[in-house]
């Protein structure tokens, strides 16, 4: 029987869970204030995250706070994402000190990993401390230029098959670019990270890019528990939690398995980042002082993958993007492809594709439009005068002007004010490959096709709220007329 005594118990403890609850949020609220940093205001539920990953992409969250900051000119200031305090640098020389100088209070990045229940989770971006470090060591010598000259003539036959490709698909209806570019990296990086032939130029449904778009557009429930994972890593570790669906996780280590082991029984050898990362593998599978274990080999070729594939593409389909609408820089980019393959009976090399100073400035021109990568986080991971940061990317000006790259701007520029790839000791990995793919690409298309927006595109672009990278929601529908 329900007493009056049980009833008064019941709302008795309600009441003090929510006085409890109201206690404790009002105390992480007043985290910055306490600390004399100045801070932009936080509301509940979301803390400054409001709209975050459902109406707002983080990069448009970003620029919101970076607007604010810099009225107020501020260069540093507090944000709560939640209930969670987020120091946010703006000044270039603070960052660089974070980054670099003072790298050793700042090893990690916020982010989750299990072993157990996700080994493919445990890759480089997201492991920390001497693991980090140790897997780093071993893993820089997979993009050295001399590894890149290996895999170049690879990243060539793919980007001839993506022109006759658009060739074929565009006298139908107009190219619908994030996906083509999709197309062509995810047979880049599959063939180079796995070597194998993802043939998702061919067949857009191939396993092997459903499955790669599956990791990154997480249900509602999956980035709920990834938020959980990311915010309490070691109660989630226990209970299990993982950050790649399963059905993909499975799908990838079986190809890495039957490579790995076809190759070995076979006494098979290719030059990608997958043979580098066998050579590193324990004879015996265990691990050593410097070897790695099949489950480390796989989570690296794994991340290899999928932060390869996703961000390229990102800046692939912007840049094709930026030049449908601006026709002057279109010209003058295939004015100097033209000029350097002429000189080549029409090849592309290694070395003409570093040497093309304008088609690097309209990449880095896009990169600081639209950086694939918005958020560079890092854990303060040491003492340190402060507890934690966050750091924006500068997307200033809306119009795209590739001269920002000329050698006199960007001489004049402080180091740390472009930082599409990061910096420092955690800087992007792939970051050579990451360009060297999307410029033989772009190249070669800007030779062959002249591009123009269609009006199926919905223009201003809105970027998917729930990506944590920079990704267009709709399609970028271009006009593809043959040179
Ligand atoms: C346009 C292409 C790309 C962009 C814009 C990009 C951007 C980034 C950024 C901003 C970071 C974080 C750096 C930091 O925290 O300081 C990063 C890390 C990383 N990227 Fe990339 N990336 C690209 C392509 C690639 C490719 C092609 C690969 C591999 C094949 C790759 C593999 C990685 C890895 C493994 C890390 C983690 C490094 C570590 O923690 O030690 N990325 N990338």
């Amino acid at each position: 029987m329900f007493t009056a005594s049980a009833f008064l118990n019941v709302v008795g403890v309600i009441l003090a869970t929510i006085i409890l609850v109201y206690a404790f949020i009002k105390k992480r609220f007043s985290y910055w204030k306490d600390r004399d940093v100045p801070y932009i205001q936080p509301a509940l539920p979301h803390g400054n995250a409001e709209g975050l990953l459902s109406t707002k992409s983080p990069s448009e969250c970003l620029v919101e706070f970076y607007n604010t900051m810099k009225a107020r000119e501020l260069k540093y200031a507090g944000v709560f994402f939640m209930t969670t305090p987020i120091f946010v640098p703006l000044d270039l020389d603070l960052i660089k000190q974070i980054m670099q100088t003072d790298f050793v209070h700042f090893t990690d990045r916020r982010s989750f990993y299990n072993d157990k229940a996700d080994p493919l989770s445990a890759h480089i971006f997201s492991l920390t401390g001497q693991r980090w470090r140790n897997l780093r060591v071993k893993l820089t010598p997979t993009f050295t230029s001399g590894k890149m000259k290996l895999m170049f003539p690879i990243i060539v036959k793919i980007a001839e098959e993506f022109v006759r490709t658009v060739d074929e698909e565009s006298r139908v209806e107009p190219l619908e670019v994030k996906d083509a570019c999709g197309r062509f990296l995810t047979d880049v990086i599959g063939n180079c990270a796995f070597g194998i032939e993802c043939n998702s130029l061919k067949d857009p449904n191939t396993e092997f890019r459903v499955k790669g778009k599956r990791v990154v557009n997480l249900t509602n429930f999956e980035m709920f528990i990834a938020f959980l994972s990311i915010t309490f890593p070691t109660v989630m570790k226990r209970l299990g939690g993982r950050v790649t669906p399963k059905e993909s996780a499975d799908f990838y280590w079986n190809v890495i398995k039957d490579t790995t082991e076809y190759r070995q029984r076979n006494g098979v050898r290719r030059n990608d980042a997958l043979q580098l990362l066998i050579d590193m593998m324990h004879k015996n599978g265990e691990d050593g002082d410097n070897t790695l274990s099949f489950s480390e080999i796989a989570a690296q070729a794994f991340v290899f993958f999928i932060a390869g594939f996703e961000t390229s593409s990102t800046l692939f389909s912007f840049a094709l993007m930026e030049l449908a609408v601006n026709e002057d820089v279109q010209d003058r980019l295939r004015n100097e492809v033209n000029e350097v393959l002429n000189r080549n009976n029409g090849e592309i090399t290694y070395e003409d594709v570093l040497g093309m100073r304008y088609l690097d400035m309209v990449v880095n021109e896009t990169l600081r439009k639209y950086p694939p990568v918005p958020i560079l986080s890092r854990v303060c991971t040491k003492d340190y005068k402060v507890p934690g940061t966050d750091i924006i990317l500068k997307v200033d000006e809306e119009k795209f002007d590739p001269t920002r790259f000329n050698d006199e701007n960007k001489n004049g520029r402080h180091q740390f004010a472009f930082l599409p790839f990061g910096e420092g000791p955690r800087i992007c990995i792939g970051l050579r490959f990451g360009l060297m793919q999307v410029k033989v690409g772009l190249a070669l298309l800007i030779k062959n096709f002249k591009f123009k927006m269609n009006p199926r595109t919905v223009l201003p672009i809105k970027l998917d709220p729930k990506n944590v990278l920079t990704e267009i929601l709709e399609g970028i529908w271009l006009d593809v007329e043959r040179i």
